[in-house]
C-alpha cells in the first residue's frame, strides 16, 4: 500500500526536498513548507510512492502486512553526497591525517584524540531552513530509523550507514519539561528547562551516543572486520547502554565496573542483558586503563566516548534542544561532566547548527563537577594552566567520579569557545539540589544535583539572569539512584544536614493516632500558605 505524505516526508532524500522546495533552496523565511507538495521527481532511488487518499485508514497502513519498518526503509533508501571520516581533534588546518569510519582506530597519528569530520560543503549545499524543516518533518514518527531523535539528524551523525545496519532503540526525542515551580520557588527563574536525557531506554543519555556505535560495530561486523565484541569501562550508565543495543543486535559485550562503586540499578543492567561483567577492584580510572590495554591487544571494540563515534550520537541532543524551542537559541545550557566526551556533544551540536544556518549563535555552556571529582573545575580555576588529573573521592554523583577524564582536550575546547564556566558541587549542595527538585516533581539523579547546584551559584552571583533562558541536562533516570535518596530522606548521611528529608511517619494502626497526625499536618500546611 502507498505511504500517505505524512509519513513520507521522512523518506524524502535532500537532493530530493532541494529539487522540491525551489531552485535556490530557500523557501521563504516565514513557512513551515512541506516538501511533499512539489513532488515531480522521477529517479526511482528517491522517488517516494504515489500520493494516497489522505484519510486515516491509510494513515494507520502505510506498507504491506508482510513488511516491516526495516523492509519499508530499505525500500526507500536515497542516494546522496553526505560523508564523515575521522580527523585528529582539533588538528592544524594544514594536517592532511584521516581515517575511514570503517577502519578500527581510536587514537591519531601522535596520540591524540579524534574527532569525526562531516563534509560540510556537502551539507552546506541546503540552507538552514531545509535543515530545520527536514529535522522537524521527522519527529513523532515510526519511520525506521529517523523515528529515533538520533537517526533523525542520521545526515549529519552517520551519514553513510545503511538504515539496515542501524540498531536503535528510537531513542532521543526526550522530554524538554518546564521547571516552572522549581525555577520560581527556588531560583526566581520563569524561563528553566530539564532537557529529561535519562528517560530513555536504559536511563541515561548514553543510548544517544551508544545506537551510534553499535549501528557502526554491526556494520563493522558485516564487512567481516574483526571484531569479535564491544568493551567498555563504565561507572554504570555506559555499561547499561552497551549491553542493550549489543544484545539487542546479537553482539557479545564485555564491560569493566569498579567494585563496589556503581548502584545496584545500574550493575543490575549489563548483567540482565546478557553482558560478560568484570567487577574490578580499582576504581573508574583504573577500569578505563585496563579496557584501553585490553582493546589494543584483542579484537574487542572500544565503547567509551574516547571513540568519537559515540559523541556523534550525544551532540543530538543539543540539536534536539534548539528545535524543541523552535529553533531559538537558549542562553545557557548546564551540564554535568565526568568523563567530559558530553560536554564536547553538546558543543559540536550546537555549533553545526551554528555552522549550517539553523541559528545565528549557541549558548553558553556551564560544565558542572562534583567536588570529590573537580580536575576540570581545578583546571578551569587555574586559568587554564598545566591540567593534573585527580584521585577521585567518592561521591554521590557516583557515575561522575573520574579523576583522570579522556576527554579533557576536548571539554577545554567547548569551553574556551563557548565562552564556558565551570563549577562544582560539595556532596551536601548536590544532595540539597536533587531534592529540591524532587520536591517539586522531578525525579533527578545525583548528577543533576551536581548541574542545579552550578545554576544555584550562577544565580546567586549573579552571572545568570532571572530571565536567562536555561537548560539543565539531566542525565540519569532518579530511579537509578534511589539508595542516595533513602540515605538522605533518612536522614542518615555523615556530616549533611539533609535540611530538604521527607521521612515517612511513623504511626499505630488506629483511626484516632491517624486522625492526631493528619490534623496536625494540615495546620501546619495551612499556616504556611
Ligand atoms: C549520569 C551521568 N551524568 C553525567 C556523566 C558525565 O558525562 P561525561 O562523562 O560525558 O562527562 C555521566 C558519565 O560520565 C553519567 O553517567
Ligand atoms: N559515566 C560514564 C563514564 C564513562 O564515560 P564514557 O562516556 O567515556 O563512556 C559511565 O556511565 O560509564
Amino acid at each position: 500500500m502507498a505511504a500517505s505524505p505524512i509519513f513520507r516526508s521522512s523518506f524524502l532524500s535532500p537532493q530530493l526536498l532541494q529539487h522540491h522546495s525551489s531552485a535556490n533552496a530557500k523557501p521563504p523565511a516565514t513557512a513551515h513548507f512541506n516538501p511533499i507538495k512539489a513532488t515531480t521527481s522521477s529517479d526511482p532511488a528517491t522517488t517516494p510512492p504515489s500520493p494516497a487518499p489522505q484519510s486515516s485508514n491509510h494513515l494507520k497502513h502505510r506498507r504491506s502486512a508482510d513488511e516491516n519498518i526495516r523492509d519499508e526503509a530499505r525500500r526507500h533508501n536515497a542516494a546522496h553526497n553526505f560523508s564523515a571520516k575521522y580527523v585528529p581533534f582539533n588538528a592544524d588546518p594544514t594536517s592532511t591525517e584521516s581515517y575511514s569510519l570503517d577502519e578500527i582506530v581510536y587514537r591519531s597519528r601522535s596520540g591524540g584524540l579524534l574527532d569525526v569530520q562531516h563534509d560540510m560543503d556537502a551539507l552546506k549545499k541546503f540552507d538552514g531552513q531545509y535543515w530545520r524543516s527536514l529535522f522537524d518533518s521527522r519527529v513523532g514518527k515510526t519511520t525506521w530509523p529517523y523515528g529515533s531523535g538520533v537517526w533523525s539528524k542520521k545526515e549529519w551523525v552517520l551519514p553513510e550507514i545503511d538504515s539496515d545496519d542501524i540498531v536503535s532503540a528510537f531513542e532521543g526525542n526526550s522530554n524538554l519539561f518546564w521547571a516552572e515551580r522549581f525555577g520560581k520557588q527556588f531560583l526566581g527563574m520563569s524561563d528553566l528547562w530539564v532537557k529529561h536525557c535519562g528517560i530513555s531506554h536504559t536511563g541515561s543519555f548514553k543510548d544517544l551516543g551508544m545506537t551510534v556505535l553499535v549501528s557502526q560495530v554491526n556494520r563493522l561486523r558485516k564487512l567481516n572486520r574483526p571484531v569479535v565484541g564491544v568493551g567498555c569501562a563504565s561507572t554504570g550508565d555506559t555499561s547499561a547502554a552497551l549491553s542493550a543495543y549489543c544484545a539487542a543486535a546479537g553482539i557479545p559485550s564485555i564491560v569493566f565496573l569498579p567494585a563496589n562503586r556503581i548502584s545496584i540499578a545500574q550493575l543490575v543492567q549489563p548483567i540482565a542483558n546478557g553482558a560478560f561483567v568484570l567487577s574490578i577492584d580499582t576504581d573508574f580510572d583504573g577500569c578505563m586503563q585496563l579496557i584501553r590495554e585490553v582493546t589494543s591487544e584483542l579484537p574487542i571494540y572500544l565503547a567509551n566516548s574516547l571513540n568519537s563515534l559515540r559523541l556523534e550520537g550525544q551532540k543530538t541532543a543539543a540539536i534536539e534542544i534548539l528545535q524543541q524551542f523552535d529553533w531559538e537559541v537558549p542562553d545557557w545550557v548546564i551540564v554535568p561532566g565526568g568523563n567530559l566526551g558530553n560536554i564536547y556533544a553538546f558543543y559540536k551540536g550546537f555549533h553545526m547548527c551554528k555552522e549550517l544556518g539553523l541559528v545565528d549563535r549557541i549558548p553558553r555552556l556551564v560544565c558542572a563537577q562534583a567536588s570529590n571529582a573537580n580536575p576540570l573545575y581545578l583546571h578551569y580555576k587555574s586559568g587554564w594552566k598545566d591540567f593534573k588529573p585527580v584521585k577521585a573521592g567518592t561521591t554521590f554523583a557516583s557515575a561522575i567520579q573520574i579523576g583522570d577524564p579522556v576527554s579533557i582536550d576536548r571539554a577545554v575546547f567547548a569551553l574556551k569557545n563557548s565562552n564556558g564556566i565551570v563549577e562544582e558541587a560539595t556532596e551536601e549542595e548536590l544532595m540539597d539540589a536533587m531534592a529540591q527538585a524532587d520536591s517539586t516533581g522531578m525525579f533527578i539523579c545525583p548528577h543533576t544535583g551536581v548541574a542545579l547546584t552550578a545554576l544555584f551559584k550562577l544565580r546567586q552571583s549573579g552571572v545568570i539572569g532571572p530571565t536567562d533562558r536555561t537548560v539543565v541536562v539531566s542525565t540519569a533516570h532518579g530511579l537509578k539512584f534511589t539508595q542516595s535518596k533513602v540515605d538522605y530522606h533518612s536522614g542518615e548521611i555523615k556530616d549533611m544536614a539533609c535540611r530538604f528529608a521527607n521521612p515517612p511517619v511513623q504511626v499505630k494502626a488506629d483511626f484516632g493516632s491517624v486522625m492526631d497526625v493528619l490534623k496536625n499536618y494540615l495546620m501546619n500546611k495551612e499556616s504556611k500558605r
